[in-house]
């Protein structure tokens, strides 16, 4: 997905450079911040298959502003160091930019996951994780990995299993080693589709704020037709929530070998059933397919999620998207060129750092369920106990009816794991717009949702370096 002049790393780089022309920083300073840390390669080896394999990978560390760092560790066959570093200072911006309160880092394994038994791709993932560990690249208070593309809730089980083992005399706080992990191990309701339900935040956020232009006026997906590209995890459940419960149309929805449309809307369910059955979502029986064809994100549309991999739009298709509203679900899907195009014609970009942070807001949120040992939120859900009680008994003295029992139970439960998690997901996207528009407001002359996002970030980051003289 290339054709871009400025690659990935270049461009992050340059957003960097844009948004520090209205922050008022030294020299000094604005280079540490933009500057990754450190980016650690290791190579190791595993016999499969009768043979060695030898594999590569990275993790780098963008920001220890505050720690320990956090980001994703990717399994792909094209990732590189640049990549990783790319992405290591996006999670730097996004953790600032939402107030949680890590350090920005990120891994990578080249490899296609596709191409292993998930024996294999468990020995693999385990004596990655020991290199990682060997470094001082794994440990709850020092660097947290989560799933990204090509790695989910199973990986992270094996990393943090091979952490616990490495660490046999200290595996009280192991769990908080990983986050994403299965629900079994320490994992938290709804952090799978946490980035996919930030996303649909991010998108109500903007549409109800009246100081945007929502969507040419309109301030609700009612029947919006939207374009999808990149139908894993983040973009399965970003469709699933925007169509079932705002009532968009999905009339595209582009993967890396075709995209399938129906005008009238896909059903988003049955095409995860289809593709987890296939492999595959072309030829799925409620759409056209179009197998190879790689112009299914240039279809005309309202809004277009891409989901998938950095530099989607760049110089060359940025004057054929027909979308007025980009909502960057994915980690650098617009070139720094492709952003200014896109913004000369008029339309209007949600930004990654932004847009795609509801994975690391639920990460914290399981990483201090993992540290406190107490259930989620059992201090919140003991609030709403208490309140719901005196409510009950309120209605019952003015009614002088006891309150039904069969409605009571329900009543007073102070809510299950997820609804504070949802809560508090939608309670985070939702006050982090507000900052990032209250900014524009007060500075017009950042122009845009990108530049607002990022001046907002790097002021709380060049504050933290200030308040620890480096
Ligand atoms: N998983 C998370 O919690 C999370 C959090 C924040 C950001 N992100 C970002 O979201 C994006 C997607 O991550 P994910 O976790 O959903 O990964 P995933 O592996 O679950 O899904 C990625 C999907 O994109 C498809 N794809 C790959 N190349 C494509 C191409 N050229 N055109 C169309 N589709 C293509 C893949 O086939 C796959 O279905 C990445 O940029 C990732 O960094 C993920």
């Amino acid at each position: 997905m290339q054709a871009s002049s400025l690659g990935f790393l270049e461009s992050v780089d340059q957003n960097f450079r844009h948004a520090m022309t209205f922050l008022d920083l030294s020299e000094g300073l604005t280079e540490r911040i933009i500057q990754c840390n450190s980016t650690y390669t290791v190579r190791f080896g595993v016999r499969l298959r009768g043979r060695m394999y030898s594999f590569i990978g990275w993790r780098s560390v963008h920001s220890e502003h505050c720690e320990p760092v956090k980001g994703g560790i990717r399994f792909a066959p094209n990732a590189d160091a640049e990549e990783v570093e790319a992405l290591a200072a996006l999670m730097t911006l996004k953790c600032s930019l939402v107030n949680v309160p890590f350090g920005g880092s990120k891994g990578a394994l080249k490899i296609d996951p596709r191409e292993w038994t998930t024996q294999e791709l468990e020995r693999i993932t385990r004596r990655f994780t020991q290199e990682l560990y060997k470094r001082g690249l794994i440990g709850p208070g020092v660097n947290v990995p989560a799933p990204d593309i090509g790695t989910g809730e199973q990986e992270m089980a094996w990393m943090m299993d091979e952490f616990r083992r490495a660490n046999p005399t200290d595996v009280v706080n192991a769990r908080a080693c990983v986050t994403g992990k299965p629900l079994s191990k320490g994992g938290i309701a709804g952090r799978t589709e946490a980035t996919g339900r930030g996303v649909q935040f991010a998108v109500q956020s903007y549409l109800r704020d009246p100081r945007t232009a929502g969507l040419g006026g309109r301030r609700d997906l009612k029947d919006a037709s939207v374009i999808l590209q990149g139908f894993g995890n983040v973009g399965y459940h970003a469709a699933k929530f925007l169509s079932e419960q705002d009532g968009a149309r999905v009339t595209v929805v582009a993967e890396r070998d075709g995209y399938v449309t129906n005008p009238e809307g896909l059903n988003i369910e049955a095409l995860k059933q289809h593709q987890i059955c296939t492999g595959s979502i072309l030829g799925f029986a409620g759409a056209k397919s179009f197998a190879g064809d790689m112009t299914g994100i240039e279809q005309p549309c309202d809004v277009l999620i891409p989901a998938a991999m950095e530099n989607a739009i760049h110089v060359k298709n940025a004057g054929r998207i027909k979308a007025h509203l980009i909502v960057e679900a994915a980690n650098g899907p617009v070139t720094f060129e492709a952003d200014q195009i896109l913004r000369s014609r008029g339309v209007i970009i949600l930004p990654d750092l932004y847009v795609n942070a509801g994975g690391v807001i639920v990460s914290y949120f399981e990483w201090v369920k993992n540290l406190t040992h107490i259930p989620f939120g059992l201090m919140e859900r003991r609030r709403r106990e208490r309140r719901n009680q005196t409510i009950a008994a309120a209605l019952e003295r003015m009614t002088g009816k006891e309150f039904p029992a069969d409605m009571r139970d329900e009543f007073l439960e102070g809510g299950a794991e997820i609804d504070l998690v949802r809560s508090g997901l939608e309670d985070v996207m939702r006050s982090t717009w507000a900052r990032i528009g209250d900014l524009l407001e007060k500075q017009p002359e950042l122009g845009d949702y990108r530049t607002a996002a990022y001046v907002a970030s790097i002021r709380q980051v060049a504050d933290a370096y200030e308040a620890i003289g480096i």
